[in-house]
């Protein structure tokens, strides 16, 4: 069974493969809060800018099977469209933490549906075989379990995760994305830091969040 808190088709905003056409899945639930916000402070992860609560978002649900959820996600690429041109159908499975629920039934059966498959995760976890782009971005104190894929996108500044921590790893991309402190209520600059780190340290390469710019999901 698979707990989906929402699922929609948008641009990737994040990361080397930000701008591309992805069908977004989002697990429900985190091993590193647990998305209350009186838990927040308290928390291993405490700046998170997600809703990944429960089923009950925009074609959430729960799902008893792989093929159901991989149909689920295909129906959500719009081949159907008159207009429609055609590529690689790409998802991306995020959360909450997608590799509390990512499984080798699952990677097998959007595979089958023709996906490419991308994942968000904190590296909490280690990622089961098969995932074609695997973005890890570590947190805070949580111990990195997964410290081998495609990129490594850390969320800046972090007191306890500084970038030298992990610039050595097996990654073939380094990205620092500027920490967006609205969740938490607060304001104040982080672009600026960030944008600095990565001129004095360029193996890092900056992300913005696109689709907070381009006002979409
Ligand atoms: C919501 S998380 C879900 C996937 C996974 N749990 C993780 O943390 O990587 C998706 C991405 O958003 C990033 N993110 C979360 N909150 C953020 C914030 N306030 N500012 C910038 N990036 C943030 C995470 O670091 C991660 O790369
Ligand atoms: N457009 C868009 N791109 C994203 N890249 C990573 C996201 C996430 O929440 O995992 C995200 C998201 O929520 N929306
Ligand atoms: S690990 Fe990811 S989903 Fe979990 S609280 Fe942190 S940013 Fe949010
Ligand atoms: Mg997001």
């Amino acid at each position: 069974m698979y707990a989906i808190k929402e699922a929609f088709y948008t641009l990737q905003g994040e990361g080397a493969q930000a701008g591309r056409p992805s069908a977004f899945c989002r697990f429900a639930g985190c091993n590193l809060w647990s998305g209350r916000e009186k838990d927040r402070e308290r928390s291993i992860c405490r700046f998170c800018d997600t809703d990944f609560v429960g089923t009950d978002g925009q074609n959430g649900g729960r799902f008893d099977t792989a093929r159901a959820l991989a149909e689920h996600l295909l129906a959500l690429w719009p081949e159907a469209r008159p207009d429609y041109t055609g590529g690689t159908p790409y998802v991306v499975f995020t959360g909450g933490e997608p590799l509390l629920q990512l499984d080798p039934d699952l990677i097998e059966a959007m595979h089958a549906c023709g996906f490419e498959i991308g994942v968000e995760t904190n590296g909490t976890l280690t990622a089961p075989e098969g995932i074609d782009w695997l973005c890890v971005s570590p947190k805070g104190v949580a111990e990195l379990k997964q410290q081998s894929g495609q990129e490594l996108k850390l969320v800046y500044p972090q007191e306890e995760a500084h970038p030298s921590r992990f610039e050595h790893l097996d990654f073939e991309h380094f990205y620092l994305q500027p920490m967006d402190l609205a969740p938490r209520g607060e304001q104040g600059n982080t672009m600026a830091a960030t944008v600095d780190y990565c001129m004095t340290h360029p193996q890092w390469r900056l992300s913005l969040q696109i689709h907070k710019i381009a006002g979409i999901d």
